[in-house]
């Protein structure tokens, strides 16, 4: 489905929106609650990630398919290498079978595990015998994706005697590894992280619990954008969030005061309003800890016509899509000066933006909801609208509440 992004008249904004749960937290505690059925999820995540990773720790087919889902296919990975009496060929979408696991097998093989890959050496799909794992140390390298490291985490307390991770190399994406670690503690399960070893202790059972799932802050970012590039005075409220955020893209909230947006922080819910102007000069920030706000970020200093530096963004590559390439692509359409290099990005200001661009998407939900608030601008076209369901349902409807008229092609 293409569509065609307007703005009719330029209003202050006014709207509440409610968000699904993070597709992060919801990913964990779906693995979580099928090895301790003592948990209970509330605002459990509704995207087509969570709906994967939900169907395949149900289903009893040999072959499971994940589609396009990153955590589901590296969670899986340990949570079937460790399932006894279970053979399973775990694979995804044709870019899945593209995104690197072997560092994640190499260390689950360290342990005992029995995989192998069908096809490509290094990628899905992969066959997975179910083990017994008695071994509790392994060394696995951080700076690839951080996902690998959740993955053991995520089994480690049921292993017979609990497991010691060594993180070689720098560590990418931390506040992920933050986040499985502190749903594990709220669940009653110790754990420490000093220096470069991770320790988790094993577990066999936790008491009944009800675990609540932040909304998603990453979801969150495009209605920054759009706050950032509308009048003084509009405020979107969004819910349900807290302060104390387990998710690493809350940092959201400090970035956007470059462009002016204040967010005030409520009972259950956000409050970002337009405050002053965005701040002329360049944005610099390392990303290492928050890469899927990259490309809001990148559109936001474009739509605002300001120059911006982002670096740690190594892992863009291997993501949906690789995700520099795709916004310089996309950014130049629309009149950018925009140069990436595989780790950076640097955008030059610019004044004008080229209308009636059709933005390609790359089957990359971020493309699409990255490039949506550039509508306050301009009238904008996006190809392939629906992949925003990977990670945002209703996206579209979000966007028409807060005001943005959708035209189908
Ligand atoms: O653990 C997670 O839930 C995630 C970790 C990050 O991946 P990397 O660690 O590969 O950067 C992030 O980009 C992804 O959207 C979700
Ligand atoms: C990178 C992402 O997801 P995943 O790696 O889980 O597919 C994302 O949602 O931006």
């Amino acid at each position: 489905m293409d569509i065609l992004l307007n703005v009719l008249a330029d209003k202050k904004i006014s709207e509440e929106i409610t968000i699904s749960g993070s597709k992060s937290e919801s990913n964990r505690l779906l693995i979580l609650q099928t090895l301790f059925p003592e948990i209970k999820i509330e605002n459990l995540s509704d995207s087509d990630d969570s709906v994967h990773m939900q169907h395949a720790l149900s289903t009893k087919e040999e072959v499971v398919n994940i589609g396009h889902a990153g955590t589901a296919m590296r969670f899986l990975t340990s949570y079937f290498a460790v399932k006894e009496n279970r053979e399973v060929v775990l694979t995804g979408s044709e870019r899945m079978q593209n995104r690197p696991i072997e560092i994640l097998v190499n260390a689950l093989k360290d342990l005992g595990a029995e995989i192998s890959y069908k096809e490509k050496v290094g990628y899905p799909p992969i066959r997975i015998k179910g083990k017994k794992i008695t071994k509790n140390q392994v060394s696995i390298n951080g700076n690839v994706s951080s996902q690998y490291i959740s993955s053991l985490l995520l089994i480690a307390s049921k292993l017979e005697n609990g497991l010691e991770v060594e993180l070689v190399g720098k560590i990418t994406s931390i506040p992920y590894i933050n986040m499985t670690l502190s749903l594990l503690n709220q669940l009653g399960i110790e754990t420490s992280f000093e220096d470069n070893i991770i320790k988790v202790q094993p577990k066999k059972t936790i008491k009944n619990q009800i675990v609540v799932v932040e909304s998603d802050w990453s979801s969150a970012s495009y209605f920054y954008s759009i706050v950032a590039l509308s009048e003084i005075g509009s405020t979107i409220q969004l819910s349900a969030y807290k302060k104390e955020s387990l998710q690493g893209d809350s940092c959201l909230s400090e970035i956007y005061k470059h462009f002016g947006v204040s967010t005030t922080f409520g009972k259950h819910f956000i409050t970002l309003k337009k405050e002053s102007e965005t701040k002329k000069e360049v944005l610099r920030l390392d990303l290492k800890n928050a890469p899927d706000i990259a490309q809001t970020i990148a559109v936001t200093c474009f739509s605002e016509g300001i120059s911006c530096d982002l670096i740690g963004l190594h892992t863009l590559k291997i993501k949906e899509t690789d995700r520099l390439v795709a916004l310089q692509n996309e950014l130049t359409k629309l009149g950018a000066s925009i140069s990436v290099t595989d780790k950076s990005l640097h955008l030059e200001k610019s004044s004008e933006i080229n209308k009636n661009i059709a933005i390609e998407t790359y089957n990359d939900h971020r493309m699409a909801m990255a490039f949506a608030p550039l509508a306050l601008r301009v009238p904008i076209k996006i190809l392939d609208a629906e992949v925003v369901t990977k990670s945002y349902q209703k996206f579209w409807e979000d966007m028409q509440q807060i005001g943005i008229k959708i035209d189908k092609l």
